[in-house]
């Protein structure tokens, strides 16, 4: 099994971000790929990807089997509410672990929440995916999408060994496309892919990130 590097790792915090500018755009404008509602905000931030992601999931579908799509999850996430989402999961640790060191915490919690400072949806360079049937079923991907470490008992780690023979298929299936086109996975969640990002350049062994941070305009 290969190291699985987290987001609270150093070496991400380290990648220079030399951003090419890209448009954040909204995917259900494009209308062909399948939008889920589960994360929808009033302002659709929640719909927004770099134009070259968006790009390249388009492409990635094509690569799918007959009768398989992509469900597109979440994909944007303001920074203010990636910064939400990790103090309040960093909270239920320290909880559940009142013995743990600060920086055990935030390593504990960046398997499942990136530390505002990198993450990734905060850059419109992540997108949250699961696949579905043409007419809209979705399929078992072993756990549901968002499940945290705790709850799936690790299953939602993308090489787990806990899911069954199905499940690890359709996982195989999400990732042959996506890879093809150049996202990467962290590996922790199935479900999350990026391109371009920090964790993205570490992954591919590019120099700088292409997308950082910013606020939907
Ligand atoms: C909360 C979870 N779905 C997620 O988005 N995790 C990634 C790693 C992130 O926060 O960047």
């Amino acid at each position: 099994m290969h190291e699985i590097v987290l987001m609270s790792d150093p070496r991400i915090a380290a990648i220079p971000v030399v951003d090419c500018g890209e448009a954040l755009v909204d995917v259900r404008i494009e209308g062909s790929i399948a939008i889920d509602p589960r994360r929808a905000d009033h302002s659709g931030a929640f719909a927004h990807l770099r134009d070259g992601v968006l790009t390249r999931l388009l492409k990635a579908q094509r690569f799918l089997p007959e009768g398989v799509r992509l469900l597109f999850i979440e994909g944007y996430r303001p920074p203010a509410l990636q910064r939400e989402y990790f103090e309040r999961y960093a909270g239920e640790l320290r909880l559940a672990n009142p013995d743990w060191p600060p920086a055990r915490v935030r390593e504990a919690a960046s398997r499942y929440v990136s530390p505002p400072e990198i993450a990734p949806p905060s850059a419109g360079a992540a997108v949250d995916l699961t696949l579905v049937t043409a007419d809209g079923r979705e399929l078992d991907m072993g756990t549901h999408v968002n499940a945290n470490p705790e709850e799936s008992h690790g299953a939602c780690y993308t090489d787990a060994d806990n899911v069954d023979s199905e499940a690890r298929a359709y996982r195989r299936i999400l990732s042959d496309a996506l890879t093809a086109v150049g996202l990467v996975n962290y590996p922790t969640e199935w479900w999350h892919w990026s391109f371009g990002d920090r964790y993205w350049a570490l992954a591919t062994e590019a120099d700088h990130a292409v997308y950082g941070p910013r606020e939907l305009p």
